[in-house]
């Protein structure tokens, strides 16, 4: 579906190629300054590279337009704030042709009680819940149809535990939809519990990519964050969890 082909930007990043199908959810894990945000915005085509090109199904982004790309795909970008006093159903019905919360988002984001509230006196976890929910909406119709493309710049911040599930849980829904999804996230464990793959940034560069469970090891995350971390096997989930060293 999405297809970087060594794409850079002026010591933002340098030399990426990716490939993102259908029925993926990629997580871009990496430290601070990366380039994972770099990514997700060119990946949305919201800014040129210098070099390389994207394609959304073997066309070139530039020339499918921002108008058609809204239809497809979404980019929750890490801070979002409307500069006025607005509903949150105001915000919701402005932003999105779909006039209603979707069931499936609902259960999961708990939206409905929050409608009548001024988007900006809600809690930064709340904010982010209907941030996520206003995207999702944006591109409902693709994603019932399993034909969009989910760019998510750290979609869980400020959210509690009980919700960081919840919205995982949402998200690998619509995985299994045969949606795209890719994603940045600082969460090691959540990212090799649930995504399918992963991507390694560090310095501007994809220095790994390939299956989460392969892409993801002790040596690559410890070298990753120039960080000692411990794996430890968890039985139940038969899964690794990573802790750093102290
Ligand atoms: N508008 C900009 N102009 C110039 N440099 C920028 C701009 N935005 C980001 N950068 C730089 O590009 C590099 C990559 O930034 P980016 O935001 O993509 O990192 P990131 O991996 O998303 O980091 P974080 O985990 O902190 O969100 C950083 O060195 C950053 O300072």
């Amino acid at each position: 579906m999405l297809a970087l082909h060594n794409i850079s930007l002026f010591k933002r990043l340098s030399g990426v190629s990716l490939r993102v199908e259908r029925g993926q959810w990629w997580t871009l894990l990496g430290p601070n300054g990366a380039g994972k945000s770099t990514l997700l915005s060119l990946a949305a085509g919201l800014m040129p590279c210098e070099q390389g090109f994207i394609e959304l199904d073997g066309l070139p982004l530039q020339e499918i337009g921002l108008a058609n790309l809204a239809n497809r795909r979404c980019l929750v970008t890490q801070s979002y704030s409307v500069g006025f006093h607005v509903s949150v159903q105001e915000m919701l019905s402005f932003y999105s042709p779909h006039p209603h919360v979707p069931e499936l988002v609902e259960q999961h984001l708990q939206i409905k009680a929050l409608l009548l509230q001024s988007f900006d006196t809600l809690s930064g976890g709340e904010r982010q819940r209907v941030h996520l929910a206003r995207n999702l909406m944006q591109i409902w119709t693709s994603i019932e149809q399993g034909d969009a493309l989910l760019l998510l710049d750290e979609p869980l911040q400020q959210m509690d535990v009980k919700y960081q599930v919840h919205a995982l849980t949402l998200l690998f829904h619509i995985q299994q939809m045969g949606n795209a999804l890719l994603m940045s996230h600082h969460d090691i464990n959540q990212a090799y519990q649930f995504s399918s793959h992963a991507g390694l940034l560090k310095n501007t560069q994809m220095i790994a990519q390939g299956a989460a469970r392969e892409t993801i090891t002790l040596a690559r995350i410890s070298a990753l964050y120039d960080q000692a971390f411990h794996a430890i096997e968890d039985t139940v989930l038969s899964s690794l969890y990573f802790t750093p060293k102290a």
